[in-house]
C-alpha cells in the first residue's frame, strides 16, 4: 500500500464524500465510526437509486500528481468500455475541509441488477488485485432502517455514513494550485518535465521554452501591449487585426503558433497536463512580446485571462456562486508574468454569439462546444474573466459592427492614454 494511500485511510473518518448526480451535489460523512451505524438521516442520492441497485466507489488513491491525474482520466474509458451496459457511474470526490491539496477524485457506480453487480464486483476485485492506486467501497442498506453503512474493501471496515453540509467553498478549489492554475513559469514547467518519458511531444514543448534567465522582469515596455479576450466568435480575431492595422501593431497570440503541433496532444491529456501547456503558452508569448515592444505597440489575442478563467470554470463545476470569492488568491496574476498595459474583454449576447459561430461554420474545441450545451460553464468562464486581478480589465459590448467595436476600443485606448 502506497504511502499517500496510507495517509489517505489514516484521515477516512475525517473526511467529506461527495457525488455529482443529476446535476446535483451530494456531500456525505462518516457517522460513527465505533459500531459502523449511521445516522437516521437518508441521503438524497440513496433516495434516488433504484430499488435494489448496488453501489460502490472508486476513488484514486496514487501518491504522484500526475500519475493520478492520468489514472484517474483514463479510468473514465476503462469504466465506460468494462462496466455493464446498464451500470450507470458519477463523478464523486472527497476532501478534508479547508485543506488544500485534500482532494482525491473518482466515480460512484450503480449496478441495477443482481447479474451486473456481480460483474462489477469482479471487476473492481481484479483491479484492485493489479494494484490499481484505487480505493474501493460498496454501500449496503441496513435493513428495516433507513441507514447506510460504507464498506470500505481495502481495510474490510464498515462506517454508517450521514448527510454532510456542503463545504464553505467548492471542493475543488483546495486543488487548484499547480493541478489546474499555475502561478509560476517554474510550476508549469515542472508538470511537462515530470511527464517527459510518458509524453514524448513534452520534451519538444520544453525545447521551446525560454531559459530562466530570460524570465527576468524588464523595463517598462516603450509601447502599449493590448490583449483582446472572450468567448469564441465574440469577435476577437477580428478585433486584433483591424487594431493591428490601425495602430501598426505587431499581432502576436497565446498559445503561440510554434505550439500547435502539440495542441491537439495536451488537449487529450487530463486538465493538470493540458493547463500546464497553456500556462507555458502565455511565457513564451511573453518572450514575444518583449522583443517587439520596442519597436511596435503589440496586439494579443488570448492571453493569461483565457489560461485561468478557461482552467477555474472548469474545475468548479457548479452554479457560478461555488466559484472562488471575488478577490480569491486563485485570480491572481501569475508575479513572473509580463502584465499588458491593457486587456479588452468583448462580450456578447449568447444569441448572437452562437449565429456568428454558426455563420463561421468552423469546427469548435470540445470546450467550446460545451459552452454551448452547458450555459451555467459560460457563465462561469465570463465571471471568472472579470474576477481576475492584475492589469486593468475592460468589457467591450461587441454586439455592433465590426467597425463600430473598433471604433470603440481604440477611442477607448486613446482616452485611458494607453497610447
Ligand atoms: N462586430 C461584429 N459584428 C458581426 N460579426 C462579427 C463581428 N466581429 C466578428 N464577426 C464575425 O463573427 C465570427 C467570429 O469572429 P472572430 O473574430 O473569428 O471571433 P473570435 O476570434 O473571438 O473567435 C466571424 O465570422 C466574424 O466575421
Ligand atoms: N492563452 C490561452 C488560450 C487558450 N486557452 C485554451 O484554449 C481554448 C480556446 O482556444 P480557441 O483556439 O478555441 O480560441 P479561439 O481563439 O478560437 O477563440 C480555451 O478553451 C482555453 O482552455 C488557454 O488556456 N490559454
Amino acid at each position: 500500500m502506497s504511502r499517500r494511500t496510507m495517509a489517505l485511510l489514516s484521515q477516512w473518518t475525517s473526511r467529506v464524500f461527495s457525488v455529482d448526480m443529476d446535476g446535483e451535489t451530494v456531500y456525505f460523512k462518516i457517522h460513527d465510526t465505533q459500531t459502523g451505524k449511521g445516522g437516521k438521516e437518508v441521503l438524497r442520492m440513496f433516495g434516488n437509486i433504484q430499488k435494489g441497485a448496488s453501489c460502490y466507489s472508486l476513488l484514486v488513491s496514487s501518491g504522484e500528481k500526475i500519475h493520478s491525474a492520468r489514472f484517474h482520466w483514463k479510468l473514465k474509458d476503462k469504466l465506460s468500455t468494462a462496466l455493464p451496459p446498464q451500470c450507470r457511474f458519477s463523478p464523486m470526490c472527497s476532501f478534508l475541509p479547508g485543506v488544500r491539496d485534500s482532494l482525491v477524485h473518482g466515480y460512484f457506480l450503480q449496478a441495477p441488477s443482481s447479474d451486473s453487480s456481480a460483474t462489477t464486483e469482479r471487476l473492481l476485485r481484479q483491479w484492485l488485485r493489479l494494484d490499481d492506486p484505487l480505493l474501493v467501497c460498496s454501500y449496503l442498506h441496513e435493513e428495516n432502517t433507513p441507514r447506510w453503512i460504507q464498506h470500505l474493501w481495502n481495510t474490510e471496515q464498515n462506517h454508517g455514513i450521514v448527510p454532510s453540509e456542503a463545504p464553505e467553498s467548492h471542493p475543488a478549489t483546495l486543488n487548484l494550485i499547480n493541478s489546474d492554475v499555475f502561478y509560476s513559469f517554474q510550476a508549469a514547467r515542472d508538470v511537462l518535465q515530470k511527464c517527459a518519458d510518458i509524453i514524448p511531444e513534452a520534451a519538444s514543448v520544453l525545447e521551446l521554452l525560454p531559459c530562466d534567465g530570460d524570465m527576468e522582469a524588464r523595463s517598462k515596455p516603450d509601447f502599449p501591449i493590448i490583449v483582446l479576450e472572450g468567448l469564441d466568435a465574440t469577435g476577437k480575431t477580428t478585433l486584433t487585426e483591424s487594431l493591428r492595422d490601425a495602430l501598426g501593431a505587431t499581432l502576436l497570440r497565446s498559445p503561440p503558433p510554434c505550439l500547435s503541433p502539440w495542441r491537439a496532444r495536451f488537449d487529450q491529456e487530463p486538465p493538470i497536463l493540458r493547463r500546464a501547456f497553456y500556462a507555458l503558452g502565455n511565457y513564451i508569448t511573453a518572450q514575444q512580446i518583449y522583443s517587439q515592444t520596442s519597436k511596435t505597440p503589440v496586439i494579443i489575442d488570448r492571453f493569461w485571462h483565457s489560461t485561468a478563467a478557461y482552467a477555474i470554470a472548469t474545475a468548479v463545476n457548479g452554479p457560478v456562486c461555488d466559484l472562488p470569492a471575488e478577490g480569491s488568491e486563485l485570480y491572481r496574476w501569475p508575479s513572473d508574468l509580463l502584465q499588458p498595459s491593457v486587456v479588452f474583454l468583448l462580450t456578447l449576447d449568447p444569441e448572437e454569439r452562437k449565429r456568428r459561430l454558426k455563420d463561421r461554420g468552423q469546427g469548435e474545441t470540445k470546450e467550446e462546444h460545451e459552452l454551448d450545451l452547458n450555459q451555467v460553464f459560460r457563465l462561469r468562464v465570463e465571471e471568472a474573466y472579470k474576477r481576475i486581478s492584475g492589469p486593468t480589465c475592460i468589457s467591450v459590448d461587441a454586439s455592433s459592427s465590426a467597425e463600430q467595436v473598433l471604433r470603440q476600443v481604440l477611442l477607448l485606448i486613446k482616452a485611458k492614454r494607453y497610447l
